[in-house]
């Protein structure tokens, strides 16, 4: 392969469709491409800023991973931009995105459906742009450079063990959050789309896990990232769970054929405890008392407010489950706390994955895509993931008809007992803490499935029925 040139150019905030003013190639590479990006960004699956239209990009860098010039074949340019939108919830937001651009004189049939657009002017005037994960042969570069750790303009690679060379590059096709490849069903490699200034969680705790010889989840062996003050974790190679299954599949196909899912309920309760026993092992485990308490609960409240702002279904219910949030107050106040540890912060069955030997496995650490990254990462009661496999359980019985209320109950109850098991703490011992936590998530779906999926929206709210019910009961 040959040597990739490299250049870095760190640029204003704020420019506004403009990247700089320098008037060199470099400066004048995003506002080439900004028209494209305006109608590409948004159309995107990973795009977070979905219904607000986006008023203009800076760049944040440039980093030139194979020569543009196409002396050498396809180009490959490694980008962050920031895209400014107008107000969302809390103010304007400035989205950080990592793109990565392929570019050619024109792109073949094969990749016709990860096209950007034609540039018009400036460096690449006259060149194709489009998404290079969908070309195996910029695929291929990204994991020779994982394969070789050090840096690139303004990337670092790392890894922790060798990588083998030429695994055949393929995009895995899934609904996700992010984008990922799958080398030779070897490994998998997640591009993180929307980056953040910090220690990415979904590093973090599979690096701590793996140093605590916690095997319920895919080791980290190599990563890269946009090093500062504030890191911005970019991707992460894993193990491929080959031939795996998601839970969620899995338990719809359990309900389509009428069959219950308890042992795997009960199996995953298991998986999970024993993720929370290694993480609070590896990392702090501050105990949730008084004051942390009332700010655990002003944050369920705030949420619960602000869901309700942007989906009205919701409002009728907020003095019921707000009730459900003072209960866990007014213990915590009272009681002597409750235990506090990182958690994986969106656990659902969608995020666990049953190996063909039946050895269940949990992925994804991001936490829930919505929060800010600080509070992802805060220490949380256990209780918030085992909410989440709850809510789970009842958003299969509720996605198959007829809906099946006892197959969710039964399947809650065993996920219960198989996490008592494992760790010798039954998460239904503090139903305050359980239901709160439960209610706190099941307002996440409501504004999650408002904004992505508005089909699905009657699940969470048939939840929200419920828990609004037996809160004020
Ligand atoms: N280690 C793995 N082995 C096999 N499949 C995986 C692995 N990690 C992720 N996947 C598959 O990729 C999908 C997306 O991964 P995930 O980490 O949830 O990404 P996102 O945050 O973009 O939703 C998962 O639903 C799963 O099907
Ligand atoms: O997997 P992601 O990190 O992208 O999580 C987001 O999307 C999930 C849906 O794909 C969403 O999960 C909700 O729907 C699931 C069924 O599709 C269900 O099993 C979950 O219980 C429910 O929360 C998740 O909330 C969201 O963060």
């Amino acid at each position: 392969m040959s040597e990739a040139a490299s250049s870095h150019v760190a640029l204003a905030k704020n420019t506004r469709n403009s990247a700089t003013n320098r008037g060199t190639a470099d400066g004048e590479l995003l506002p080439s491409l900004v028209p494209l990006l305006h109608s590409w960004l948004p159309r995107q699956r990973w795009f977070a800023g979905k219904g607000r239209p986006v008023t203009g990009f800076s760049l944040v860098s440039a980093t030139e991973m194979l020569p543009l010039d196409g002396t050498a074949g396809p180009g490959l340019l490694h980008l962050l931009v920031r895209a400014e939108q107008p107000s969302g919830d809390s103010g304007p937001t400035e989205d950080c995105y990592q793109l990565l651009v392929g570019v050619r004189a024109s792109v073949p049939p094969a990749l016709a459906s990860a096209l950007i657009g034609r540039v018009e002017r400036g460096p690449l005037a006259g060149r194709t742009v489009y998404d290079a994960l969908h070309d195996p042969r910029l695929a291929d570069l990204l994991l020779e450079r994982l394969r070789r750790p050090g840096t690139l303009g303004s990337l670092r690679f790392e890894r922790t063990a060798p990588v083998p060379e030429g695994l055949a590059p393929r995009v895995l096709d899934a609904e996700q959050s992010n984008s990922s490849l799958v080398y030779g069903d070897a490994y998998i490699l997640k591009i993180f789309r929307r980056v953040f200034p910090g220690a990415n969680p979904d590093l973090e705790l599979p690096l701590a896990l793996a140093r605590e010889g916690c095997d319920r989840v895919p080791a980290p062996v190599a990563w890269f990232e946009a090093p500062g003050a504030g890191p911005l974790t970019l991707g992460v190679l894993q193990p491929f769970l080959h031939g795996a299954r998601d839970g969620w599949q899995l338990a719809l196909a359990a309900l389509a054929a009428g069959r219950d899912f308890l042992p795997e309920a009960r199996a995953l309760g298991r998986a999970t405890a024993e993720v929370h026993t290694a993480l609070a092992a590896a990392l702090p485990t501050p105990a949730l008392r008084g004051t942390q308490t009332r700010q655990l609960v002003a944050g369920m409240t705030r949420r619960l407010e602000e869901a309700a702002r942007a989906v009205p279904a919701l409002a009728p219910y907020v003095p019921g489950l707000r009730a459900a949030f003072d209960a866990v107050t007014d213990l915590g106040v009272r009681g002597s706390g409750w235990a506090q540890q990182r958690v994986h912060g969106d656990l659902h069955l969608g995020q666990t994955l049953r190996s063909p030997d039946g050895f269940w496995s949990l992925i994804d650490f991001e936490g829930e895509p919505a929060r800010p990254l600080p509070e992802r990462r805060s220490p949380a009661p256990p209780a918030r993931d085992v909410a989440g496999m709850l809510r789970s359980f009842d958003y299969a019985a509720r996605s198959h008809r007829p809906w099946n209320p006892e197959w969710a109950a039964r399947c809650r109850a065993a996920y219960c007992e198989g996490y008592a098991q494992a760790s010798g703490s039954d998460p239904r011992g503090e139903p305050e803490l359980l239901r709160a936590h439960e209610t706190d998530k099941a307002v996440y779906e409501v504004l999650y499935e408002a904004r992505h999926r508005p089909d699905w929206l009657p699940v969470p709210m048939a939840a929200i029925q419920r828990l609004a019910r037996s809160a004020a009961a």
